[in-house]
């Protein structure tokens, strides 16, 4: 019998291309159908055939609380009994800018956007007009959203589907977006030696999370740091999957680095559409209306979103929230670990406070060259055997996956039970 999820998915693709309305959805490097959701609660999800999952994709971040957390959704109902939009400022925007200021100090000011491919988009226009400079410096396998200039050599779904260059984006303009390796100190030295003063901006995830997951070493962000002060060029920290995940400050309070701009999005929105860049307030007064640089959005700031952010934000500043949320994701990739080691499987993972990577490869990869050779067939044998379990991973070997502070004790001896079952019989 043909499953609820399949006639979804067959209906879904006469008018949807693919199916789906973002590529890593698709389940198309993993194979198989995707699984249409219907409800979620907490840590816990149910499709549309009614099987039950614990979730571990988080909407790719957002869910820091889990599911239809009571406080979130009291919030986004009493700003929805004002208006939906006013498109004018409202007291819950300032709030907010208040809030990520305290937060993240480096952000001395703030613009309010409705998603994360706005918020670096906006940066990076807005240090090309501050600096007059037209080059850019990013990092294969990092992805920044899918604005023209940031899809060159991009990771997430452009490196799911082996295209991680999009068709559509002008050479003319992908020419002025440079790529060096993750981790790779002296080629970005190299790089600004060469060229320094044409480079306007270093874009980084300080934590990558869509090349699967890789950690900055060999003081590799301080390194971004001094090359940006020295030549004069602008350090955005892209921040929208690592802002209040990896700790309460972010990366940048992590590891001690602070950037001229930072990105945000995901968490900052509770699970609505809501993205956020900022920093310094003298290149900040170059945007419109104090300075040249245009940026603008009919629903920028939009109070039914924000609200759900600001709950959000409210929530995770209890004490202990994010060592506890490390100490969550920790056990369970460790535990991971130790079933596929007891059953003599190639396998490793670590984690980043609630955001974590698992690997079919013996160490956890360092950078992208090495994360393509991890074996990609064995991670797809898996996340088919793990949701057949009712363990939803994110369906691809180059995504981040997430914990949430409604995921139990229960919850992770049940995952680590379900990996244990799976690779005894690998
Ligand atoms: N890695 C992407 C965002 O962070 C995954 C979400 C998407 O592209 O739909």
């Amino acid at each position: 019998m043909t499953s609820r999820n399949q006639q979804l998915f067959e209906q879904s693709q006469r008018l949807i291309p693919g199916g789906v309305n973002s590529p890593v959805r698709a389940f198309r490097s993993v194979g198989g159908t995707p699984v249409f959701f219907k409800r979620g609660k907490g840590s816990r999800l149910w499709d549309e055939d009614g099987k039950e999952y614990i979730d571990y994709v988080g909407s790719w971040g957002p869910m820091i609380l889990g599911h239809a957390h009571p406080e979130v959704f009291a919030a986004v109902q009493k700003a929805a009994e004002n208006s939906l939009s006013f498109g004018a400022p409202t007291a819950l925007e300032l709030e907010m800018a208040e809030l990520i200021s305290t937060l993240v100090p480096s952000m001395e000011q703030v613009r309010l956007v409705s998603s994360g491919t706005e918020a670096t988009m906006s940066a990076i226009r807005l240090a090309r007009g501050y600096t007059g400079r037209s080059k850019i410096l990013k990092f294969e396998g990092c992805y920044h959203g899918h604005a023209d200039s940031l899809l060159v050599k991009a990771g997430s779904g452009a490196l799911t589907f082996g295209q991680p260059s999009s068709a559509g984006v002008p050479p003319e303009l992908a020419a002025h977006t440079l790529t060096l390796a993750y981790n790779d100190n002296a080629a970005v030295e190299q790089l600004f030696e060469q060229m320094g003063s044409e480079i306007a901006c270093i874009i980084v995830e300080p934590v990558v999370g869509n090349m699967n997951l890789i950690v900055p070493q060999n003081d590799f962000l301080n390194l971004l740091r001094a090359q940006c002060t020295k030549h004069g060029a602008v350090l955005i920290f892209d921040e929208v999957m690592t802002g209040f995940r990896v700790a309460l400050g972010g990366a940048q309070a992590l590891y001690g680095i602070t950037p001229d701009l930072t990105t945000l999005g995901k968490v900052i929105g509770g699970g609505l559409p809501v993205g956020a860049f900022g920093g310094r307030r003298d290149i900040m007064n170059c945007l419109a209306p104090l300075g040249p640089v245009y940026q603008a959005g009919t629903l920028s700031g939009n109070p039914v979103a924000v609200s759900a952010g600001l709950a959000t934000l409210k929530l995770i500043q209890t004490p202990d929230f994010h060592a506890r949320l490390n100490q969550t994701t920790h056990q369970m990739v460790q535990g991971l670990v130790n079933s596929a080691r007891n059953a003599g499987v190639t396998f490793s993972g670590q984690n980043v406070g609630g955001m974590f990577g698992l690997y079919f490869s013996a160490s956890c990869p360092d950078s992208f060259d090495a994360v393509m050779q991890s074996d990609k067939e064995a991670f797809n044998r898996f996340f088919h055997a793990m949701l057949e379990a009712g363990i939803y991973l994110a369906p691809s070997a180059f995504e981040a996956g997430f914990v949430s502070a409604a995921h139990t004790a229960e919850d992770i001896a049940a995952t680590i039970a379900a990996a244990d079952n799976i690779f005894a019989h690998w």
